[in-house]
């Protein structure tokens, strides 16, 4: 089965361009959704967040806002919190390749945001980076409720550059088009992935 990992900076349209490639038949493996879903109440990450972060769970779930004030900008902490949650979505991912096999699938999508920041380029066979020209990728950014500059030139400057994502890619996706224009180039990358 090919792995493709889907990435790219905050508002190229990666979740858009995951979409597509459902809506291709493709199984689409969600990162954030499953990180939502460990963290949520009942979830299976609540209880291990809990011991290794107490302040970060509120009303049993877990508050994304206040553990990220916890670890994010620190090495040490953010590896603290990695021990715990990986091992989870490890578990997660295994039962999500099995059923896609069993449903003979021969591609799948892995949708993973921090996929060059976390080490997750050598766990896939191709890497599809989503990109548009940065003053675009700004103005959606900003077009969202409750996002400012200062927050968003934050989360950029903890990302990998998008120069650099290019270069890592196997395949680029412009975004800065119509999305019928995208989903064009979802479908010719599917078929040249197919025949890969
Ligand atoms: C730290 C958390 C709570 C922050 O959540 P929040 O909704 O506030 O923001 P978001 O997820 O978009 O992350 C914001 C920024 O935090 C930094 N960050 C988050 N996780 C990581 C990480 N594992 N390594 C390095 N930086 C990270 C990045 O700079 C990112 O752009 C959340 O990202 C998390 O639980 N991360 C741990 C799980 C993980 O490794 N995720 C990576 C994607 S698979
Ligand atoms: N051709 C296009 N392809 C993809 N998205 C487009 C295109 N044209 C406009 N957009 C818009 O760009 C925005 C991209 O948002 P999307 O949520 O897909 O990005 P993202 O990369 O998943 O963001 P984040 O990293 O914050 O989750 C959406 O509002 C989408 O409608």
């Amino acid at each position: 089965m090919l792995l493709v990992g889907l990435t790219g900076s905050i508002g190229m349209g990666k979740s858009t361009v995951g979409e597509m490639f459902r809506e291709l038949g493709i199984p689409v493996y969600d990162a954030d959704a499953e990180i939502h879903k460990l963290y949520a109440r009942g979830g299976a990450g609540v209880e291990p967040i809990r011991a290794a972060f107490p302040e970060a769970v509120v009303d049993d779930q877990v508050d994304r806002q206040r553990l990220s004030k916890l670890v994010v900008g620190n090495d040490a902490e953010i590896e603290r919190l990695e021990k715990v949650i990986h091992p989870l979505l490890t578990e997660g991912r295994a039962a999500f390749f099995e059923k896609a096999e069993k449903e003979g699938h021969t591609l799948v999508v892995l949708d993973i945001p921090l996929i060059f920041e976390t080490g997750g380029e050598n766990k896939v066979h191709k890497i599809v980076v989503v990109s548009a020209p940065a003053p675009v990728q700004r103005e959606r950014v900003l077009a969202r409720p409750d996002m400012t500059a200062e927050k968003f030139e934050a989360i950029l400057a903890r990302q990998v550059p998008d120069a650099e994502k290019r270069e890592k890619a196997d395949f680029v996706i412009n975004t800065h088009c119509s999305k019928e224009e995208t989903f064009e180039q979802i479908k010719a990358l599917v078929e040249d992935l197919k025949n890969a």
